[in-house]
């Protein structure tokens, strides 16, 4: 065949069978999707445990992405193209920037590297060491969460520190609950693969992982950016009671149009108490049950 777009299948990290949108050119197969509206691309690349970026072009002779050391890349492949889906099916959104940029993901990021990251251009993701994480692409609510910062910088542009970075921090959790809604965890696929049953973060119960969950916690401190990955805890638990109380359809589209009308780069908690009241007053109308429900939840987080 001449070149162009071609479905392959491969196993992610979890042995996982899944096909793959591919491209083929010159006898070598690429993990670079072309079947996305509106010429939206989503690329995967691998650092090849080095750390310069984006790397070279994830490849493959037969396009059976089987060998153990392609999971990570094929699921960072997949997942992207799966948190494309959401966004525009969801909330017609054409890619982070609502404008098809190309979905950038580089894989194999340095060595034993326990992290995965949005730098602003595209997503990278460490092997994990194997006993914090296994490779970080290998969890749907993962990628979610990193492709929703690039979404955030896109939108509201919350300020990655103090109450606006752990409202970044949790715009990203809670889109990662919305696109992989059969938890309240994050990153149970991949975190400590050798301990069942936990995660990084919980929704419901962020106290479980250290994280505080009404606003008589919040943690004033230095470190993290003022601890963006600990306070992000009481808006998580406000988001969890939101969503039990009027439902994930509902939920989503209030959060939605809240981080992208109404958030900007400093709003604190308060403000996205305020925010998302607007949202619901937009949607569901002022006095609504489901605008009382958002009043209720954060009430209950000791945010007004
Ligand atoms: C694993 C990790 C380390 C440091 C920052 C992030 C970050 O992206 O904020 C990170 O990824 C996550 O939090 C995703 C949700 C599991
Ligand atoms: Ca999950
Ligand atoms: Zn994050």
């Amino acid at each position: 065949v001449a070149e162009g777009a071609t479905t392959g299948y491969g196993y992610g990290i979890l042995g996982d069978y899944k096909t793959l949108n591919t491209y083929y050119s010159n006898g070598t197969y690429y993990l670079y999707d072309v079947t996305k509206p509106m010429n939206g691309v989503i690329e995967t690349r691998t650092a090849q445990n080095g750390s310069s970026l984006p790397g070279s072009y994830s490849v493959d002779s037969n396009n059976a992405w089987t060998a153990y050391s392609q999971g990570a890349d094929v699921d960072a492949h997949y997942y992207a193209g799966v948190v494309y889906d959401y966004y525009k099916n969801t909330h017609n959104r054409n890619s982070f920037d609502n404008n098809g940029s190309t979905i950038r993901s580089t894989v194999h990021y340095g060595y034993q590297y326990n992290n995965a990251f949005w730098n602003g251009v595209q997503m990278v993701y460490g092997d994990g060491d194997g006993s914090v994480f296994a490779p970080l692409s290998g969890a749907l609510d993962v990628v979610a969460h990193e492709i929703t910062h690039a979404v955030t910088d896109y939108t509201a542009g919350l300020e990655y520190r103090n109450q606006p970075g752990a409202l970044n921090e949790s715009m990203s959790d809670v889109f990662g609950y919305f696109v992989e809604p059969n938890d309240y965890l994050l990153g149970e696929d991949v975190y400590t693969p050798g301990v069942s049953g936990d995660a990084l973060r919980s929704l419901s119960n962020p106290e479980a992982y250290g994280q505080p969950a009404h606003m008589n916690n919040y943690v004033y401190t230095s470190e993290d950016n003022g601890g963006v990955h600990i306070n992000s805890g009481i808006p998580n638990k406000a988001a969890y009671l939101t969503i039990t109380s009027i439902g994930k359809a509902k939920a989503e589209k209030i959060y939605y149009r809240a981080l992208t009308v109404y958030l900007t780069s400093t709003s604190d908690f308060s403000d996205a108490r305020a925010s998302l009241l607007q949202s619901a007053a937009d949607l569901y109308g002022y006095g609504s049950s489901t605008y009382n429900a958002v009043v209720n939840a954060w009430n209950q987080v000791g945010v007004y």
